[in-house]
């Protein structure tokens, strides 16, 4: 956002925040080959819960895990633009704020991989 519109407020404002935000987005989808992996795991997860008419529930407890991987990678990306425009060399610090972040995606995915385990594993025993 241009530094003379941060005390603004209104509609203007608020849509020049969105656009902000869907460039930032266009970005990792673009650059980051996690965040395609992520997506391409989202839209597959979508279609099997799909398949197998999930329950509203768990529809909602998919989509909280699948997004909460998404922002995870998202943030960890901003956190690895920002360790970047601090040092290009290397640096213990730069490396244990960078491992962080990915520890933080990493966390996500596990707990988002053992949700997709306890919600999917029943309809593939059903249908076997
Ligand atoms: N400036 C640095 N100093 C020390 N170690 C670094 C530095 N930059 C990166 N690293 C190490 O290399 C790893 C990979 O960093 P990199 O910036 O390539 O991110 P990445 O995990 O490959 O993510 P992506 O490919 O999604 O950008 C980091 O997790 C960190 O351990």
């Amino acid at each position: 956002m241009a530094l003379e519109d941060r005390n603004r407020r209104g509609l203007k404002r608020l849509l020049r925040s969105f656009n902000y935000a869907i460039s930032g987005l266009g970005y990792v989808i673009r650059h980051e080959q996690n965040m395609q992996i992520h997506l391409a795991s989202t839209i597959a997860i979508c279609g099997l819960a799909w398949f197998f008419s999930v329950s509203a529930t768990e529809w909602v407890l998919l989509l909280l895990v699948m997004g909460g991987v998404l922002t995870a990678e998202t943030l960890n990306t901003a956190i690895e633009r920002t360790v970047d425009l601090v040092t290009e060399d290397f640096h213990p610090l730069a490396k244990r704020a960078k491992d962080i972040g990915a520890a933080s995606v990493f966390i996500f995915c596990i707990i988002a991989i053992i949700i997709g385990a306890i919600i999917f594993v029943p309809y593939f025993i059903n249908i076997l």
